[in-house]
Formats: structure tokens, C-alpha cells, sequence
């Protein structure tokens, strides 16, 4: 220490203090990190040394020089780092006030980050803070990557698995508390360039905020608008006023496998025969592979009961929006809805009112009426984007409550806490107790029945995946009771299912058959983690049921299960 004079302080760290120091024979000037041991916690020694161990042995051009490090009377671990006269990317961002840097600025620094990720990478050590105030600038503004408080050393090609970092620069899988491995860091350089490149974090607001973008309207309008096309219509014909009220309230339950059961087992055409099995399939298909599951729940669930709609758009807000211009009718007056059911006025402008979704008008029709309707869509303007078609589902996005910190680390967890369906869906009674239930259940398997997607694939493994639940359940002794709920229960599970299980009747005491489910789960896991389906994995495996039932304790209860079968 003696080598160095203290110049001054240049800031406070989360773990300590940094000093710029100055060599005394070099003339040249440092940073003195000094990170008091006595105040930290296990974990942010551990870090201390850490980061002491580790950045002694990196040596790249565009990472922070080394220079010493040492242990200070046992309290202090103290590092001298090379000082960067540019200050962190994020003060100069802060001092661009506005102006934004040049692409051949950012590319240069793009490249010389990419390089000094590849050269940690390729001895094995993951960062694990990428973010704009750990990526240091020169005086030639040249890039130099550092802090390693949080790097973790990787001994062979494994995934780390514990979640540390900063959660606006973290991949999904790290909020997701999937392991993860050098591609986190990547990620979190992408939001780096991002925040580099437009002087904004790139996620700071809620994911439906964004849907709010005006210059995302136009979209937002064209896919509901698909989705409520007569071809693409998967309504049923015939829904009682309670449905659709129970429908489109906000429930606030989380019924993780709904999402997946109801795109599969979707029941298009028992519910709309005019249109065709293939046509029907195509549908759900596209409708699948186009918009998020979670707002395709949303959609549809606005859209209950409205099929043949004639859609009225004002001339105005049409010509700001091409793709409306499109649709068969233009007139000036605001649009409105002619139900053909009969709908309660009272209940839906509760409904609506709970949404957010302002311009809403439904005209109740007589109850058995099939006449034509229109729809009333809030349509988009510049002014009122929020006033649009979407504003509904993000109505009900936003009283998801969310810390401000990132929208990544909420919506993992929160998408799985949307409201998708109520738990007592007649199409899946994962977890019905009451014969009340059941019996809602019961009523709709004959619908359910016909309209099995063509998606075989996806049919046997999401039949598995309903056995697997099934068999929670009855490990549980949720649906164990012998009461007629219970079997109707079964019952429904099964007709659910594919043909071939629809004759075999799952036997809760055979361990093949919970094998095989447990083993869909895993093969439905693993799918739509092949199809980077990261969102749905996230619904299908984290909380499991209202009572939010980890993975493992799933896995837990299956082979408690298994051993007392076996016993
Ligand atoms: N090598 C360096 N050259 C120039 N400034 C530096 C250097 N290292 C750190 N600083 C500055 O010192 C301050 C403290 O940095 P430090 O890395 O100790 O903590 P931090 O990044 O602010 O917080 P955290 O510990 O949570 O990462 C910051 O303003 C940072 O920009």
C-alpha cells in the first residue's frame, strides 16, 4: 500500500469503497478497491477474495488491468485496478444527455465487449454483472469490461445455478433459476447495447406497456381482429350469461396447465361445426404460433360468444391505422356490439370497468338471437393508445403487481399467476372437489370430445401431462375422497385425452402408468424447451396449482406415491 497515494474517492461500491490512487515511482494512476470483510456477509466475502483470485489472472486488452491485490490487517481485501478516465458507460451515457453515439462508436465498443466475453468464456469464467456501470471507457474511449465481484469460475462445461447479478441485465433463465451458462452474459451484453444504443435500459417498463405502443396498434388490432374471424372463430355457440361472465372475469388464480390444455384440447369445431377439421386445426395452430399464449387467453376470453362480427371502424382513426382500413365497414359513428347472446349490460360494464376497457358497448340481444353483431373494439388513436383493443388484457397485465426493478424477473413468475381460466374449467378439472364442479365437468365432455387437436404429438404428451396432475392429485388426496366430483373427475381427464386413453382408464396404483406420466411432464419439459417456449416452461413447471406446488415437491409427492404403491 505503501506504493500508493490516495488521491481521492471516486465512489462506493455496494461492497466498499474505490479510491483513485496514484503509483508513487509509475506515476500512473489506479483504482484502489477496498472491500471491508468485517461488514460483508459470507456471501460478499466470498465474493471479495473472489474477485481478487480471479481478476489476477485475466489478462485482456479490453478488461480492467490487474495490478495487486492483498489482505489488509484481515478486514479489508484490497485490489489496484487500471483507472479509467472515461469514467462507466452508464455515467456516460447519463453525460450524452440525449445525443446519441455514433454507430461506428457503438460498434467498436460492441466488438471490443464481444471480446473480452470471448476471452473470459474461453477460460471457463462467466461474468455474471454485464450491465453499463460495470463496463468501464479510457481516456481513448476504448472498452474495458470489470467489475468480477459476482464472476463465477466454471471448473468444466457445467451451468451455474445460483442467481446473483442485476435484475434488469438478466437473462430468463437466470430470473427463471434455470441453470445457465455464457449465453447469460450475452444476453445481458445485449441489453447493455441496447441501453448503449437508444440512452434507455432495455427493459425497464412492464412487457404490456409495451403492447400500449402506439406504433405497435395497428398489430395489436390485426391479430384480434384474426382472431375473431369468422373462420378462426372457436366459440361456442351456445354459452349460458354465467359463463361469460365467470369468463371474463378477472380470476385471480393461477391455473398453469389451462393455457396448455385449452390450445391443445381447444374445441373448435364441436363448438363452431360450420367450419372444417382442417381449417379448424390450421387455425389454432396459426393462432398458436402467432401471439403469446397469455394474450391468445386474453383475446379469447374477450371475445366469448362474438363470431359473424361486423366490425365498424371510425374513417379517422382508420387511416392512421393501414391494416384496419382493410375491414368491410367504415363508418364515423364509435363502434358497438350486438351480442348474440344475451348478455347482462350490468355485468359487463363490470367486467369491463375491472379491465380498463373503456369503450366497450354490448347490445344485448334476445337470449337465443343469432343474429349478426358488432363488435366494440377500443379502437387506437395517437392520443388514447391506450384505449385500445389491448388495453383489456393489459388491464388485467398490470394488476399483476410487479417490482420496478425489471420486467424480466415479475413476468416469469407472474405470466404463470395470469388469470388463464377460472380452477373450476369445466374442460379440466385439475384440482374440482365439489360434485358441483364435476358435474360442470361432466356436462362439457361431449363437446370436449370431438374436437381432440390433430396435434398428436402434443395430444399424447399433454395426456400424459394431465395424468401426471391427476396422479398429484390423488397423491394429495385432493381428489381421493370417492365422491362422485372425484370420479366425474377421472372420468373427464380421460375423455379429455387422447382416444387411446379415453379406453384405458388410468389406474392410479399402476407404476408404469405413473412413470409414463411423469416422463410426458418431462418430454412436454423438454419440448418447449427445444422450442425456446421459455414462458410456457416457465407456467408448466414453477407453480404447480393454485396452492403453487414447486416442481419438486410434484416430484416429491410422485415418488412418495410410487413407494407406497410398491409397498
Ligand atoms: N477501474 C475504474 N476506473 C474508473 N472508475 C472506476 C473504476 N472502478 C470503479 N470505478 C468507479 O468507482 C465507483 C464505484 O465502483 P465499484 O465497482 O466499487 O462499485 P459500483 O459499481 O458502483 O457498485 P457495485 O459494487 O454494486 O457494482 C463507480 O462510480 C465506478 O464507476
Amino acid at each position: 500500500m505503501e506504493q500508493y497515494e490516495i488521491l481521492e474517492q471516486i465512489g462506493k461500491g455496494s461492497f466498499g469503497s474505490a479510491l483513485l490512487v496514484r503509483h508513487k515511482h509509475e506515476k500512473k494512476k489506479y483504482v484502489l478497491k477496498k472491500i471491508r470483510l468485517a461488514r460483508q456477509t459470507d456471501r460478499a466475502r466470498r465474493s471479495a477474495h473472489q474477485e481478487m483470485e480471479l481478476i489476477s489472472q485475466v489478462k485482456n486488452p479490453f478488461i480492467v488491468e490487474y495490478k495487486d491485490s492483498w489482505v489488509e490487517r484481515g478486514c479489508y481485501v484490497c485490489i489496484i485496478i487500471g483507472y479509467c478516465e472515461g469514467g462507466d458507460m452508464a455515467e456516460a451515457i447519463k453525460r450524452a444527455n440525449g445525443v446519441h453515439f455514433s454507430e461506428e462508436k457503438l460498434c467498436k465498443w460492441l466488438v471490443q465487449l464481444l471480446m473480452a466475453l470471448d476471452y473470459l468464456h474461453a477460460n471457463h469464467i462467466l461474468h455474471r454483472d454485464v450491465k453499463c456501470s460495470n463496463i468501464f471507457l479510457t481516456k481513448d474511449q476504448d472498452i474495458r469490461l470489470g467489475d468480477f465481484g459476482l464472476a463465477k469460475m466454471l471448473t468444466s462445461d457445467d451451468l451455474a445455478s445460483s442467481v446473483v447479478g442485476t435484475p434488469s441485465y438478466m437473462c430468463p433463465e437466470l430470473l427463471a433459476d434455470i441453470p445457465y451458462g455464457s449465453k447469460s452474459d450475452l444476453w445481458s451484453l445485449g441489453c447493455c447495447l441496447y441501453e448503449m444504443t437508444a440512452h434507455k435500459p432495455a427493459f425497464k417498463a412492464f412487457a404490456s406497456e409495451l403492447l400500449t405502443h402506439p406504433h405497435l396498434q395497428p398489430y395489436v388490432l390485426k391479430i384480434h381482429l384474426k382472431l375473431n374471424s369468422p373462420r378462426c372463430n372457436s366459440f361456442p355457440s351456445r354459452w349460458s350469461d354465467s359463463n361469460f361472465v365467470k369468463k371474463t372475469r378477472f380470476v385471480e388464480q393461477d391455473d398453469i396447465l389451462t393455457d396448455i390444455r385449452r390450445r391443445s384440447f381447444s374445441n373448435d369445431r364441436a363448438l363452431n361445426p360450420s367450419v372444417s377439421e382442417t381449417e379448424q386445426d390450421s387455425c389454432s395452430i396459426q393462432r398458436e404460433r402467432e401471439i403469446p399464449s397469455y394474450l391468445f387467453e386474453k383475446f379469447t376470453e374477450y371475445s366469448v360468444g362474438i363470431d359473424n362480427e361486423e366490425i365498424t371502424i371510425d374513417k379517422s382513426t382508420a387511416t392512421k391505422f393501414p391494416t384496419v382500413a382493410k375491414t368491410p365497414r367504415l363508418t364515423p359513428a364509435k363502434v358497438s356490439v350486438t351480442p348474440r347472446r344475451h348478455i347482462t349490460p350490468a355485468k359487463i360494464s363490470q367486467t369491463a370497468q375491472k379491465h380498463d376497457l373503456v369503450s366497450v358497448s354490448h347490445t344485448p340481444a334476445s337470449q337465443s338471437s343469432y343474429s349478426s353483431r358488432r363488435v366494440s373494439l377500443p379502437l387506437p388513436t395517437r392520443t388514447a393508445a391506450l384505449v385500445t383493443p389491448y388495453r383489456a388484457n393489459v388491464g388485467m397485465l398490470r394488476s399483476v403487481d410487479s417490482p420496478d426493478v425489471s420486467v424480466n424477473a415479475p413476468r416469469i413468475d407472474k405470466i404463470a399467476e395470469f388469470p388463464l381460466a377460472s380452477s373450476d374449467d369445466p374442460l379440466l378439472p385439475i384440482r374440482g372437489t365439489s360434485s358441483t364442479s364435476a358435474k360442470c365437468s361432466s356436462s362439457s365432455i361431449d363437446s370436449v370430445d370431438r374436437s381432440i387437436t390433430k396435434d398428436k404429438c402434443t395430444v399424447q404428451i399433454l395426456d400424459k401431462v394431465v395424468t401426471t396432475l391427476n396422479v398429484s392429485d390423488h397423491s394429495l388426496g385432493v381428489a381421493q375422497d370417492g365422491s362422485e366430483g372425484s370420479e366425474h373427475n377421472r372420468a373427464a381427464v380421460s375423455t379429455h385425452s387422447s382416444s387411446e386413453s379415453r379406453q384405458r382408464r388410468f389406474d392410479t396404483s399402476s407404476y408404469q402408468q405413473r412413470a409414463e406420466a411423469l416422463e410426458g411432464l418431462l418430454e412436454f419439459s423438454a419440448r418447449l424447451l427445444q422450442q425456446q417456449r421459455y414462458d410456457e416452461l416457465g407456467v408448466l413447471l414453477k407453480p404447480f396449482g393454485p396452492e403453487k406446488v414447486s416442481p419438486r415437491e410434484t416430484a416429491i409427492w410422485l415418488a412418495k406415491s410410487f413407494k407406497e404403491t410398491q409397498a
